[in-house]
């Protein structure tokens, strides 16, 4: 399906999840379009396994914003760019990341997954402080009691401002609000970078949003 969008802006289907090319996400008002979606995969003795489907939402305001810097660059180059996912991640339009469940995960399992990445970058970094910590805790507890079949779905929505609002929907459905709101701008900017920055955990969703933004910067 295309959207009245831009040609490029078509949904995406990762192993029969569909992301539609435009969503509401909850805790804002404005509208999005599908960036960039892939699967994140882990190699269980030999085999790759992928656990769960992700897509990165992008406010439409962001296409304007990086073809400052970016619109020019091949396809290629965008993909192998660090510093084009860091503008992305901290770019002042807001994002929204849905995960959906290829394999059933609980929250603890889950929440600890994200986690154990967003620490390893702030210690790289260097930028791991009390904040960090807290911010952290609530993540945690947020997730506790959650559980995920296949099918149902987290919902990231990150603010430019820092906020970071946690959703869930069993059904495929956005709800209006969110679950949990957190203020911690490094917490909400480290989740999605751990999907798509320089240790990404989806090199698909990396690689589908360079091209498809590379696709927009032509159209647009
Ligand atoms: O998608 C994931 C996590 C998947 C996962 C797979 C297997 C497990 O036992 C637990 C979790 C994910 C993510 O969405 C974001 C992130 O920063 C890291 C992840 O691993």
């Amino acid at each position: 399906m295309s959207s009245p969008l831009a040609p490029s802006v078509t949904e995406i289907i990762i192993e029969g999840h569909v992301f539609p090319p435009a969503v509401k996400p909850p805790g804002t008002t404005k509208s999005f379009f599908l960036g960039g979606a892939g699967e994140r995969g882990l190699e269980i003795q030999g085999k790759f396994i992928k656990f769960t489907a992700i897509g990165v939402y992008l406010e439409v305001s962001a296409v304007a914003s990086l073809a400052v810097k970016w619109k020019g660059k091949s396809a290629e180059e965008l993909t192998e760019s660090v510093e084009f996912f860091r503008d992305i991640v901290s770019g002042p339009f807001e994002k929204f990341t849905r995960v959906t469940m290829i394999l059933p995960l609980t929250g603890k399992d889950y929440s600890e997954k994200v986690v154990e990445n967003c620490v390893a970058y702030w210690k790289g970094v260097g930028t791991y402080t009390d904040a960090e910590a807290k911010a952290i805790e609530q993540f945690l507890e947020a997730f506790k009691d959650e559980t995920f079949p296949p099918g149902a779905s987290i919902l990231f929505t990150q603010s430019p401002l820092g906020s970071l609002t946690i959703g869930f929907s069993k059904d495929g459905l956005l709800p209006e609000k969110g679950k949990v709101v957190i203020e911690n701008k490094q917490l909400s900017e480290a989740v999605l970078e751990s999907i798509v920055g320089k240790h990404g955990v989806s090199p698909v969703a990396k690689q589908s949003l360079a091209s498809r933004v590379f696709e927009l910067f032509k159209e647009t």
